[in-house]
């Protein structure tokens, strides 16, 4: 018998709720793109998982290099704190995992430091930077949540839905607990940046609408980076 069961989105925080209420419509296409439903059933192609991990070395690279921005944005040393101990996880763990990774799948190091990066993928890591370039903290965060927090709620899904599938080490390690915490971290640290810099109700306040912005526009960015495994 096949009992359906209803799925309740983990709780990242006021403000990531806030954020993926404005943009359900576009928060769904990410997070149930057919590429997600494709690891949940078993049903993705090899080839298409390899095109999309030869391109998220080259995506690691520039998330790393958006959150040192966070780091010179940072408006106290918490903050700088925070967001060094996630370039640092990102450049001395994540990294070597993704290598390690692509290296059991039978890509090498010098493929992926040679692959080309596709413009879906570049549009998406220059928009994050670009947002952080010319914005503050906060514009920053709010293009670096769909990222961190899509991942957590697909996890979450696929442990909780998923039959048996070759993609079960993906969805494991984005449903682990340890990945989750990251996720209520992360939207701690930006409940808390956000009520430093916008007080307690934020969603009423000018600035917020471009936050908004930033977020639906990189849940639209991660639509289109599934996208490339079809390439
Ligand atoms: C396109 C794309 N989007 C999101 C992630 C997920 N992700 C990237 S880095 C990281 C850890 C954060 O410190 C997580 C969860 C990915 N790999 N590729």
């Amino acid at each position: 018998m096949n009992i359906r069961t209803n799925f309740i989105a983990p709780d990242y925080g006021r403000s990531f709720d806030l954020w993926r209420e404005q943009c359900l419509t576009p928060w769904h296409d990410y997070t149930h793109h057919p590429f997600v439903e494709g690891m949940k059933d078993g049903t993705l192609p090899r080839a298409a998982f390899l095109n999309y991990l030869r391109q998220d070395y080259l995506f690691l690279i520039h998330f790393s290099r958006a959150w040192a921005l966070a780091v010179v944005k940072a408006g106290n040393l918490a903050e700088m704190q925070a967001a060094s101990a996630t370039v640092h996880a990102l450049l001395h763990f994540e990294m070597a995992l993704h290598v390690e990774i692509c290296e059991g799948e039978g890509i090498t190091r010098a493929e992926l430091e040679a692959a080309e990066e596709a413009p879906a993928n570049m549009a998406y890591t220059r928009y994050v930077l670009e947002a952080g370039f010319s914005g503050d903290f906060l514009d920053l965060l709010a293009a670096l949540a769909p990222c961190i927090m899509g991942y957590g709620e697909i996890g979450a899904r696929l442990l909780q839905e998923a039959g048996d599938t070759p993609y079960r080490n993906w969805i494991e390690t984005y449903g682990g607990n340890e990945f989750q915490k990251l996720c209520r971290d992360t939207g701690a640290l930006i409940d808390r940046a956000i009520t430093d810099r916008l007080g307690p109700e934020p969603d009423t306040r000018p600035g917020w609408s471009r936050l908004c912005r930033h977020f639906t526009n990189a849940t639209r960015l991660e639509i289109g980076f599934w996208g490339l495994g079809q390439a």
